[in-house]
């Protein structure tokens, strides 16, 4: 399935991004002057290879929660369960993400691919559980190649689940106490910057605490022979090493998205980190990722600055859930409408300017 599912990733179509620059140069409006919602209108005909490209609703989400062994080196300061009771509050709708996903029309898919709990009598979760939390990091690989690979399936799987029941847009979202630091790590791994440089400070630690936390993503990447020059072909290995479950699934997700043409808008820092894998798996893949937020998070900026994308909304936001992603829907939709509605200057008859 994950081989499939990378060979189908193609590119932007080169035609499909000349026709629609030029078309956007059509519209009655001053060239360019609707700025980076140009780009990214351009971007989505490119990734679907039709201009102008399809609206990008109905929106999707999925939130993928998962576990973290490396929890255990107190690089959180809030309890494990929590990942367990936000799965839950998810479920019951009263989670941000719901009344963002409320506020922008889309569905919210609740994923468990590795919570260290179980949630008897949950028939809304989709239960995808490799296991109850992956290893700690620092203590040698968090997962198994063949976890990988699984948690890798179950988001190619919700990815095409979603889209075969109308989804015509993907948004990440994350649910894991821990990920933060299993984040920094794969984006240490994948732009080869310092730990100090792309770990941050997730649900709020403290002074002390963030010091330890860079000293453990550096104590994970020695252990697993990680060091900063990363070799091409690795992706795997290292996602094994110092990712989640939550990571590997969304990094799938992307890849389901783009083997089906399908944008799909990421979310924070998390989402960045699988990105990065999803890149090195299959690099045009990136084409059909639209960055949805700059999170708080420093390594999100560094992940995005490696993928070349340009993130939409900028608020400080770092709750993960995918609420950066939602936000940055109803944007990415008015960015499309333009391309559909708005009239050109031959057909409004405005006269275009003269130098
Ligand atoms: O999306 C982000 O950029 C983001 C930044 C900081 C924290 N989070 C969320 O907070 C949790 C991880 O934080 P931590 O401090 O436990 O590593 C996890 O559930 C994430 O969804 C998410
Ligand atoms: C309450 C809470 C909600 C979250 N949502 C995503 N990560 C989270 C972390 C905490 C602690």
């Amino acid at each position: 399935m994950l081989a499939e599912t990378i060979a189908a990733v193609r590119p932007a179509d080169p035609q499909a991004l000349a026709d629609a620059r030029a078309h956007q140069d059509r519209l009655t409006k001053p060239r360019g002057s609707l700025g980076v919602l140009e780009e990214i209108a351009v971007r989505l005909a490119g990734a679907a290879g039709v201009t102008p490209p399809p609206m990008p609703e109905p929106a999707a989400l999925a939130i993928f929660a998962a576990d973290h062994g490396v929890y255990a080196r107190g690089v959180s300061p809030w309890p494990q369960e929590v990942t367990v009771q936000m799965v839950a509050n998810f479920l019951a709708g009263g989670a941000v993400a719901n009344a963002f996903a409320a506020q922008a029309g889309a569905s919210v898919t609740v994923v468990d691919v590795g919570v260290a709990a179980d949630l008897p009598g949950a028939p809304d979760l989709v239960d995808r559980k490799v296991a109850y939390g992956t290893a700690d990091m620092t203590q040698g690989p968090a997962m198994s190649a063949d976890q990988v690979l699984q948690a890798l399936e179950a988001g190619i799987g919700v990815a095409r689940e979603l889209v075969a029941k109308g989804a015509r847009c993907l948004i990440t979202g994350d649910m894991g106490i821990a990920n933060t630091t299993a984040s920094a790590a794969l984006i240490s791994v994948f732009t080869g910057k310092d730990p100090s440089e792309v770990t941050g400070r997730g649900t709020g630690v403290d002074d002390e605490t963030y010091e330890r936390k860079i000293g453990v993503v550096r104590e994970a990447l020695r252990v697993n022979a990680l060091p900063g020059a990363f070799e091409a072909g690795e992706a795997l290995r290292a996602l094994a090493a110092v990712g989640g479950f939550e990571h590997a699934a969304i990094a799938g997700f992307i890849l389901g998205g783009a083997a089906a043409r399908v944008p799909v808008v990421l979310d924070g820092v998390i989402a960045g980190a699988a990105a990065l894998v999803a890149a090195a798996l299959a690099p045009a893949s990136v084409d059909h990722c639209v960055a949805g937020h700059r999170s708080a998070e420093p390594g999100h900026a560094a992940a995005l600055a490696h993928l070349g994308l340009r993130p939409l909304v900028d608020l400080e936001l770092r709750l993960g859930e995918g609420t950066g992603g939602l936000l940055a829907h109803p944007t990415l939709c008015a960015a499309v409408r333009v391309m559909h509605e708005v009239a050109t200057f031959d057909s409004a008859g405005v006269t275009e300017k003269s130098v």
